[in-house]
């Protein structure tokens, strides 16, 4: 296709360079002894009212036709896709107003829209060239805004959130290469139609103006003879097909081919990652503290309240399990400590600090800064984690070079140092693949390796094996547990897996219906547990030690109010300990032990050995 597109394309570009050269001369020579004729010998497609020869004129004028209908497709394309890109990475309300703007816009036929600011613009090429970009613009636009908004919530755009990329760079790198397949396509395409447009308004006088003329020219004045002699009108309709056809094969062939140049080639020197230095938490053990958080969405006509007074310490090194049923507000409290909640959402907290900073009082741009070099994220699925359209190397090493300024040669080094640090043999083959290329097990050690490039202070890893055999697992876990003892990264580990939790987590934070309802130590989980719902949640998984298939684990009963409104303890349905007290009042954390803390009225008394009595002392 690309050699059949070379030659139709190589043929029109003679035509539009040699055609005045060789045929303008011709063209412009009027003739009174053959005037209107048909066909003949020396006129093969016949004469126009002067007696002008129409293969001359036909042919002098490829590049008079050609310039204008690419110019206005450029100028509508650029305008548009800007416009449309831009709803893919500004904030919830500048994106409507964008939206409507282009709504706006599209409620106007384009024909219309060209045909008045051609008018407008006065007749003639260059203005019917700005009336043609105008009327396309919009459609560019909506065609945009459509596919960058099916990358806008994607894991890879969350992920470079998390980065703190600047809005140009997720508009260059993420959404623009994204969607640049079906852009390109649509954009040569669109020459195609551009060109039909302009013969449309050369035939209703608003293009090219006599003396000067084009294939749309040339048509309509075919056209007024067209029952007598069909040629001269046929044959600019053929030199426009022709000419639409080489375009759209173009953007197909371009289409092909414009996501396999999207990442740069790396050098040779290795050199080892520096660390960041001057990051320091206000308590030395300290990474992460927050008190209160709460997590309020809009679902519909109401606001419901996902995540409800959640506290959480997390220490340098320390591996904490966040567990609970599905829809107990797990992500939602990772994405607001992380700053990446949805749209509309609203976060509070009474205290959030991060890494000695207080987040609330960081403006915008330093909370995005301290977030994106301090906090990385792993999540479920790698497959959509990373930007299928971009290599390897250049989803790795873009958030050193953004915020470290790391000159590309050294941040391809330590992608290397970082990718052998996850155990990945053919480091540097494995840069050059896109993430299609590579198995599930390895995508999530790319992303285990992508979120250690910055050595952050944490790492939220949010059901990161979930879609990973048993085998893969181990090994997911095994690198989670290396990057916390190498560079004391504190993790947070959220997972409906309380075995794998209990096994290799130092403490675990229990959560239902958006509140944590015990914290213990790990290895206390399978005996220690006092709140009925952990003690539920450890019975649903037969034996802790046992093979993992990844089904969450269930508990009898319906789940608690979205909407959070009820005073008293969201597990009260389903609590076979409630008393009157839970009905009107919501447990506050109780500190049982050291390093346990249960959110209940009525605890339970901790399960005895086999032939003893259940005693509440035995571990205080
Ligand atoms: N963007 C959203 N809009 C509306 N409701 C949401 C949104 N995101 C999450 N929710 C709701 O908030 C609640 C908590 O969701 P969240 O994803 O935090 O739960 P989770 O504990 O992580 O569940 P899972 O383990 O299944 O991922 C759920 O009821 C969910 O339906």
């Amino acid at each position: 296709m690309g050699v059949v597109v070379l030659a139709m394309l190589g043929s029109l570009a003679v035509l539009a360079v040699a055609g005045p050269l060789w045929w303008g001369h011709a063209a412009d020579r009027p003739d009174p002894s053959a005037v209107l004729q048909g066909p003949t010998g020396r006129h093969p497609l016949g004469t126009d009212h002067l007696g002008r020869d129409l293969l001359a004129r036909l042919l002098a004028s490829t590049w008079p036709s050609l310039l204008p209908a690419v110019a206005a497709t450029l100028l509508g394309a650029a305008a548009g896709i800007t416009l449309g890109a831009l709803t893919a990475v500004v904030g919830g309300r500048a994106r409507r107003l964008l939206g409507a703007f282009v709504n706006l816009l599209l409620a106007f036929p384009a024909l219309l829209i060209a045909m008045f600011f051609a008018a407008l613009f006065g007749a003639g090429a260059r203005g019917a060239v700005f009336a043609l970009a105008v009327a396309c613009a919009p459609g560019f636009a909506r065609l945009t805004q459509t596919l960058a908004a099916g990358v806008a919530g994607t894991d890879f755009m969350v992920a470079a959130r998390v980065l703190g990329l600047r809005r140009h760079r997720l508009l260059l790198r993420h959404v623009l290469p994204h969607v640049a397949e079906p852009l390109l396509l649509n954009v040569t395409v669109a020459v195609g139609s551009a060109l039909v447009v302009l013969s449309g308004l050369s035939f209703l006088g608003l293009g090219a103006q006599s003396p000067s003329y084009d294939w749309g020219l040339l048509l309509s004045q075919g056209l007024e003879r067209v029952y007598t002699e069909p040629l001269p009108a046929v044959a600019p309709g053929i030199a426009i097909v022709y000419a639409g056809v080489a375009f759209q094969l173009l953007g197909e062939v371009l289409a092909k081919t414009a996501t396999r140049h999207a990442a740069p080639r790396h050098a040779e020197e290795p050199a080892p990652p520096p660390a960041p230095a001057g990051r320091r938490p206000a308590s030395p053990d300290h990474v992460l503290e927050v008190e209160d958080l709460r997590v309020a969405l809009p679902a519909g006509d109401r606001t419901i309240r996902p995540v409800r007074g959640v506290s959480l310490a997390l220490r340098r090194g320390e591996m904490v399990g966040l567990v609970g049923e599905s829809g107990s507000g797990k992500s939602l409290t990772a994405l607001a400590l992380a700053d990446l909640l949805p749209d509309g959402a609203r976060a509070t907290w009474n205290a959030h600090w991060f890494l000695g900073a207080d987040v609330g009082s960081l403006t915008r741009g330093e909370r995005h800064r301290q977030l994106a070099t301090g906090m990385a994220m792993v999540f479920q699925n790698p497959a959509s984690a990373f930007n299928p359209a971009l290599r390897i190397e250049t989803q790795l090493t873009e958030a050193v070079r953004a915020h470290h300024g790391t000159p590309r040669d050294q941040a391809v080094e330590q992608a290397l140092v970082q990718l052998r640090r996850v155990a990945l043999p053919g480091e540097r083959r494995l840069l050059r693949s896109r993430p299609f290329q590579l198995s599930g097990g390895q995508r999530q050690r790319v992303a285990i390796a992508a979120a250690s490039m910055l050595r952050p202070d944490l790492v939220i890893a949010d059901e990161p094996t979930t879609a990973l055999d048993v085998t893969v697992q181990r090994q997911i876990m095994d690198l989670l547990r290396r990057l916390r003892r190498d560079d004391a990264t504190a993790i947070l580990f959220i997972s409906h897996d309380i075995a794998l939790v209990a096994d290799t987590c130092d403490r675990v934070l229990v959560m239902y219906g958006g509140t944590i309802v015990e914290s213990l130590p790990a290895r206390r989980l399978a005996d220690g547990a006092r709140h009925p719902y952990t003690r539920m949640l450890v019975a649903s998984v037969l034996d802790l030690t046992a093979d993992r298939d990844g089904t969450p684990p269930t508990v009898e009963g319906p789940p608690p109010d979205a909407a959070g409104t009820d005073p008293g303890c969201p597990f009260l349905d389903r609590c076979p300990q409630r008393m009157d007290r839970c009905a009107v009042e919501g447990p506050v954390p109780t500190l049982l032990a050291p390093g346990h803390e249960v959110a209940c009225w009525r605890p339970l008394p901790l399960a005895a050995p086999p032939g003893q009595p259940e005693t509440e002392e035995a571990e205080t």
